[in-house]
C-alpha cells in the first residue's frame, strides 16, 4: 500500500510508493490514479522526465508563469536536497521554503502541487532524478528565482558537496523581490 503523509504546506504531500522485494529483485509504483485521487490529489500526468546531475548541481528554483505543473518528484538513483518554496497567491504560508531528503535508498516521493518554485542540490554523483508533471512544458513562461536568494534564505546542506555546480540560466534568474514586482504570485 502507499502511503501519504501530508505536510505543512497545503496540498504537498510526501509519499512511501508501493515496494515488494523477492528473490528476482524489486518492484516500485510511485504513481497510482485512484490512490492519488483519495488522497484529493488531481495529477493528470502530462509528461514524464529524467535528469541526471552531477554532485553539487542545483538546479531551481523554478516555475512556470502560465500553465503552472504540478509535479511528482523521485530519485532513481543518488539522493539529493529538494527543496519547494510557496508562491500561491493568497497562501498563508507564501514565501516559505521546504527542504526534503529524497534518495534512491528513501524511495520517496514529493507532491509538489501548482504555485511553488522547486529546485533540488543533487547529493551524489549522477543523481537520477524522476518526474511525472501534470501540464506542458511551456518554455515562454519558464522562469523561476535564484537559488540563493537572501530574503528566501534556503539553508541548501552545501557542507556535503564540494562546490556548486549551476547553469547559465540559473545563475542568472532573478530575486525573489523581483519576481514579487513583475508577478506577484503564482496562480494557486
Ligand atoms: C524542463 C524541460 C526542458 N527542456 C529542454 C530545455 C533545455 O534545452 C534542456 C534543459 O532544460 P533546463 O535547463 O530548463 O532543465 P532543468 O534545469 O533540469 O529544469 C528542470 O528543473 C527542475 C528543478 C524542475 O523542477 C523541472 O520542472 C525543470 O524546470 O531541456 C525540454 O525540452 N522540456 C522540458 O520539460
Amino acid at each position: 500500500m502507499m502511503q501519504f503523509e501530508p505536510q505543512r504546506f497545503h496540498g504537498v504531500w510526501l509519499i512511501t510508493p508501493f515496494y515488494a522485494q523477492d528473490t528476482r529483485g524489486s518492484f516500485l509504483k510511485p504513481f497510482e490514479q485512484a490512490a492519488f485521487q483519495e488522497h484529493g490529489i488531481a495529477l493528470e500526468p502530462y509528461e514524464v522526465f529524467y535528469t541526471s546531475s552531477a554532485k553539487g548541481t542545483i538546479r531551481g528554483l523554478h516555475f512556470q508563469y502560465n500553465s503552472c505543473q504540478d509535479k511528482l518528484v523521485s530519485v532513481l538513483d543518488g539522493a539529493a536536497y529538494d527543496v519547494i518554496v510557496d508562491l500561491r497567491e493568497g497562501s498563508s504560508t507564501f514565501g516559505q521554503w521546504q527542504g526534503f531528503q529524497l534518495s534512491a535508498r528513501n524511495r520517496r516521493v514529493l507532491y509538489v502541487p501548482k504555485g511553488f518554485a522547486h529546485g533540488f542540490l543533487a547529493l551524489e554523483e549522477d543523481t537520477l532524478f524522476s518526474y511525472l508533471c501534470g501540464g506542458r512544458y511551456d518554455p515562454a513562461s519558464d522562469s523561476g528565482i535564484i537559488w540563493n536568494d537572501p530574503e528566501l534564505n534556503v539553508r541548501w546542506p552545501l557542507h556535503q558537496v564540494d562546490g556548486v555546480i549551476l547553469s547559465e540560466k540559473d545563475q542568472a534568474l532573478p530575486s525573489f523581490s523581483q519576481f514579487r514586482e513583475a508577478h506577484g504570485a503564482l496562480p494557486g
